[in-house]
């Protein structure tokens, strides 16, 4: 599959505090690629990096392609109406507002309010629009879901995903692994300005030693273990409770979740 986006050895520092200590990694064509990291890991700066927004120090970013830019907000003047901001973006974008976008993401309902006014969530909602004018072929979010409701968040999720089955390649940076997971099939973890994993969720949880979580209900309560191994693991649990008179009325077996793989990543287990 071709890479439409190149980050070679991407470096960035603040001062002298090296942020980004020299990132590496490929965006293939038509693929939702979630960058995760803890607070201050450094995703807003490698994405502004590769939006052309912020300056770097060393390495080499290449795109392939048009690129829609979701802004934070407080990026418009306050006076603007949202449907202004879109008939500006459009005609920016040389094209014409979409209707389908429009509805789909409920602008009209605060169509009336100046931008000054909207809530967190009706901002993201108008930047999102802004974002896709122009059916751009690469799609850069920030945190997207951030300030969204419930039926909000679900909506921009399959909002995403029909975009990407449109053929836009999306990069998402969250620290959000609930979502990540849900969206991404690719992820990169950022942990001190290095990336400390490159690969699929399945991947990052092969490659985590405690990969099940088995939750043993016992008459005194409930039970959580962690196990690599799940057969041997399993009868080695449940031996050592039968030898200590337990008795076992329920067991479940889960893989964990990415959640708790990116955790020991991010802790650097
Ligand atoms: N303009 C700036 N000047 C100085 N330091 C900055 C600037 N922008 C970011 N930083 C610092 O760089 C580090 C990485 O910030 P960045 O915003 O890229 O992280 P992030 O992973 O997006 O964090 P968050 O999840 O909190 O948004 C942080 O320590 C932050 O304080």
């Amino acid at each position: 599959m071709m890479d439409v986006i190149q980050v070679a050895d991407l470096r960035k520092s603040y001062g002298k505090t090296e942020v980004l200590c020299g990132i590496s990694f490929q965006v293939r064509r038509g693929e939702i690629f979630g960058i995760l990291g803890t607070n201050g890991a450094g995703k807003t700066t490698t994405l502004e990096c590769m939006e052309g927004f912020r300056k770097y120090d060393g390495g080499r970013i290449q795109l392939k392609g048009s690129v829609g830019i979701q802004l934070q907000s407080a990026s418009l003047p306050g006076c603007m109406k949202p449907l202004e901001a879109v008939e500006l973006f459009a005609r920016w974008k040389r094209t014409k507002p979409d209707g389908e976008l429009i509805e789909g993401l409920g602008i009209r309902e605060f169509s009336k309010k100046k931008y000054a006014e909207l809530s967190t969530g009706q901002k993201r909602r108008l930047h999102l629009v802004l974002a896709l004018t122009g059916n751009p072929d690469i799609l850069f979010l920030d945190e997207p879901a951030a300030g969204l409701d419930v039926k909000g968040r679900l909506a921009l999720h399959e909002r995403i995903r029909r975009l990407n089955r449109r053929g836009a390649t999306i990069v998402l940076a969250s620290h959000d692994m609930a979502e990540v997971e849900e969206l991404c099939v690719r992820i990169a973890i950022l942990n001190s300005g290095r990336i400390a994993f490159l690969g699929t969720a399945e991947e990052l949880a092969d490659r985590v030693d405690s990969r099940f979580v088995i939750r043993i209900r016992t008459e005194q309560g409930e039970r959580t273990y962690r196990a690599a191994h799940i057969g041997e693991d399993l009868l080695r649990i449940l031996e050592s409770l039968k030898r200590e008179k337990v008795e076992v009325l329920d067991v479940s077996v889960s893989r964990g979740t990415l959640e708790q793989h990116f955790m020991d990543l991010a802790k650097g287990a």
